[in-house]
């Protein structure tokens, strides 16, 4: 018998943790919770926007520990750093909750959306319907699905709840026919992750590999080991526009600054968020 993968073992523990939670809160509590949850935030639609005029589109993440890098960030503070990233010219944010992986939290969703007006993505890992109810009573405005997790007909499922409880979806996949597989559902962004979930190693070639086989009325977001100024400017060159970034800006003392020096040097954020072309 192999070894389980870090990933593999996530999705057991995650499975064990979705009979948990629906057993302290059951299906239809946690329905009418989302039912009276704040409007939701455009999500890809914000990403839409800067990628349509070029402009970079940072999903910014908020998370504390990751498997494979540790602790991250010991000053951790989710609304300020979700001030902090709004400052520095993000689109949207990303906030881990998975507690046992990434030192994340609930709670931490709900802190960083309510210290800004961004859109926010719940990461987390995604294998039952009740989670994106979950998400959508959390206030979180877009969930992601990893294709190297689920079948297609889980994806299907798990993207038809998100659509019923206005969601939206960021698609994350790591090869061609993970790619192949989320491409059949009828969602806008696709992530491409740079990292292999089951491995660690990073290659940012893998989205400059994938990019050809992708429409070009969906938006690429790739994911992972974005670190150097030189990283962001190989995706721009081959037209990649929307970023998602946790590790670069959560080791620096200012995340939000880290974010700005990154992606739009010698620019004023509130030129960015004014939505005026800075790039
Ligand atoms: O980051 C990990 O160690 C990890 C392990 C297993 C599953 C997922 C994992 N990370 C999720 C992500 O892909 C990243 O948080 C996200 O893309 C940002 O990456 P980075 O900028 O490299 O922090």
């Amino acid at each position: 018998m192999s070894v389980p993968t870090v990933l593999e073992k996530i999705l057991a523990r995650k499975l064990e943790e979705v009979a948990e939670r629906s057993a302290r809160s059951p299906l239809s509590e946690v329905e009418r919770a989302a039912a009276a949850a704040d409007p939701v935030r455009g999500f890809a639609e914000a990403v839409r926007r800067r990628v349509q005029r070029k402009q970079s589109a940072i999903i910014a993440e908020v998370k504390k520990a990751s498997p494979s890098k540790g602790v991250l960030r010991e000053h951790f503070v989710p609304a300020e750093i979700a001030v902090s990233y709004e400052k520095g010219g993000a689109a949207c944010l990303s906030v881990l909750t998975d507690v046992d992986y990434f030192q994340g939290a609930d709670r931490y969703l709900q802190e960083a959306r309510a210290a800004c007006s961004l859109p926010v993505l719940r990461k987390d890992f995604m294998v039952d319907p009740y989670q994106i109810v979950e998400a959508r009573a959390l206030g979180a405005d877009c969930i992601l699905l990893i294709a190297s997790a689920l079948d297609d007909g889980q994806m299907a499922e798990l993207a038809a709840t998100a659509q019923a409880q206005g969601l939206d979806v960021l698609v994350e996949v790591h090869d061609a026919a993970e790619l192949d597989r989320a491409l059949k559902l009828d969602l806008p962004l696709i992530g491409i992750n740079n990292r292999n979930l089951h491995t660690f190693e990073v290659f940012l070639e893998t989205t400059l590999d994938l990019l050809p086989r992708i429409p070009r009325d969906r938006i690429v977001v790739t994911e992972s080991g974005i670190l150097t100024r030189a990283d962001v400017e190989l995706m721009k060159i081959n037209e990649v526009h929307a970023f998602l970034v946790g590790e670069a800006f959560m080791r620096a003392d200012r995340p939000g600054d880290e974010l700005q020096r990154l992606f739009f040097p010698g620019h004023a954020a509130s030129r960015i968020n004014s939505g005026l072309d800075v790039e």
